[in-house]
């Protein structure tokens, strides 16, 4: 395996010195780009594309060939693990994500089995082990998976959901249910990740963007308590280095202690939160990822280079920090913009790491 080129990604995760603070975008393969939608053209529906690993390896270098990226991210999405366990998801123009048969009694979450990633999830692994082929080592490949809490989400409301209303009655009404459909997901998403590792993946995320949705003892229950199975159940070396794990709830500021105790590597961190403050509450134990907002991107560029300064000097001298978005780039910004804010970001840097 091609030794790796550009490794700052990894360290600062690990809090190992850099020499500029490192930058990737969540979900930077995207319909930003028109490239990206060209492709998706070809593919023709997002899950075929999804399923096709060349051209899922292609989606996954168009933004490195733009942009000066410190990682790559394998494209796929979260819900390829409750469609591998047989709800047959589908997406609808305009609509987002759905499912034909939702899991949203006792008797559906018991039926559902743990899928083997090497075969119902295969085209995934095909996806990770072509891509980490192809980067030939310049910079790290990040693996990931949705939350079992946000997975669930997704399998009981049988899409996106505002509200949360059906898998809130199933949390307070019948919570022994909801308990046995996350501890599935807990397993099938060990299993997931682990086999990612297995085929090439450097660093592992996990997506629980519906965990802010959750009251401050629900999360815990819910959501933070299944992330800690995951945790505890990951392989953490490969090529005898570690394998970084970041945790991000989406609108979980208030909770960052009690996930740093979780023993994964960093945050991801949204943009509600002050990353200066972030820094003091848990930066002894963990790096921390993010934080600028996704809609900052529609500013002018000086605005933006100007943001990129406000949130580096929050964070300060030092490695732990991966610049990042604090959610997913929106389909409408100017890729000359993106361009602008990645570059911001390590002339900014260079300061911080003496
Ligand atoms: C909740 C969630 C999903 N998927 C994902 C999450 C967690 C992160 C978050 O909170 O955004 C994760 C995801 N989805 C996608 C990636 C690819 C890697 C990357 O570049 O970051 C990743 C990491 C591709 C995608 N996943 C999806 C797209 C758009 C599909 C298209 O090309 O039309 C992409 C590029 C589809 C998807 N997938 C999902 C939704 C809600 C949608 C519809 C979104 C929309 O229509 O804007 C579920």
């Amino acid at each position: 395996m091609a030794e790796l080129k550009n490794d700052r990604y990894l360290r600062a995760l690990l809090k190992e010195p850099v020499d500029v603070t490192p930058v990737w975008m969540m979900r930077q393969a995207g319909r930003y780009l028109p490239e990206y939608k060209a492709t998706r053209a070809q593919a023709g529906d997002f899950m075929s594309l999804c399923k096709n690993h060349e051209l899922a390896c292609e989606v996954t270098l168009q933004p490195l060939r733009r942009y000066d990226l410190d990682a790559a991210i394998l494209f796929s999405d979260i819900l390829t693990v409750p469609d591998a366990m047989g709800l047959g998801l589908y997406f609808e123009a305009g609509e987002g994500p759905r499912f034909e048969r939702p899991t949203d009694t006792i008797d559906a979450i018991k039926k559902l089995s743990i899928p083997d990633p090497e075969d119902e999830l295969g085209y995934v692994m095909k996806a990770v082990s072509t891509i980490r082929r192809e980067l030939n080592g310049a910079v790290p490949l990040i693996g990931f998976s949705g939350s079992p809490w946000t997975l669930a989400t997704y399998m009981v409301e049988g899409g996106s959901s505002k509200t949360f209303e059906k898998i809130k009655k199933m949390a307070y009404a019948e919570p022994m249910a909801l308990h046995m459909l996350l501890d599935k997901l807990a397993d099938s998403v060990i299993l997931y990740l682990n086999a990612q590792v297995a085929n090439g993946a450097q660093s592992l995320m996990i997506f629980d963007s519906w965990g802010g949705a959750l009251s401050h003892s629900a999360y815990r229950e819910f959501s933070l308590r299944y992330m800690q199975k995951i945790v505890d159940g990951l392989t953490r070396f490969a090529d005898g280095r570690k394998v970084p794990v970041t945790l991000f709830t989406k609108g979980g500021g208030l909770w960052l202690e009690a996930m740093a105790e979780t023993g994964c590597d960093a945050l991801g961190l949204d943009w509600t939160v002050d990353i200066a403050d972030a820094r003091r509450r848990v930066g002894h134990r963990v790096a921390l990822q993010g934080n600028m907002d996704p809609s900052m991107l529609y500013a002018p560029i000086p605005r933006i280079e100007e943001e990129v300064g406000h949130i580096l000097a929050g964070y300060g001298e030092g490695t732990g920090h991966v610049f990042n978005l604090g959610h997913g780039i929106h389909q409408h910004v100017d890729p000359e913009h993106a361009g602008a804010f990645i570059k911001a970001v390590h002339a900014q840097s260079k300061q911080y790491h003496k």
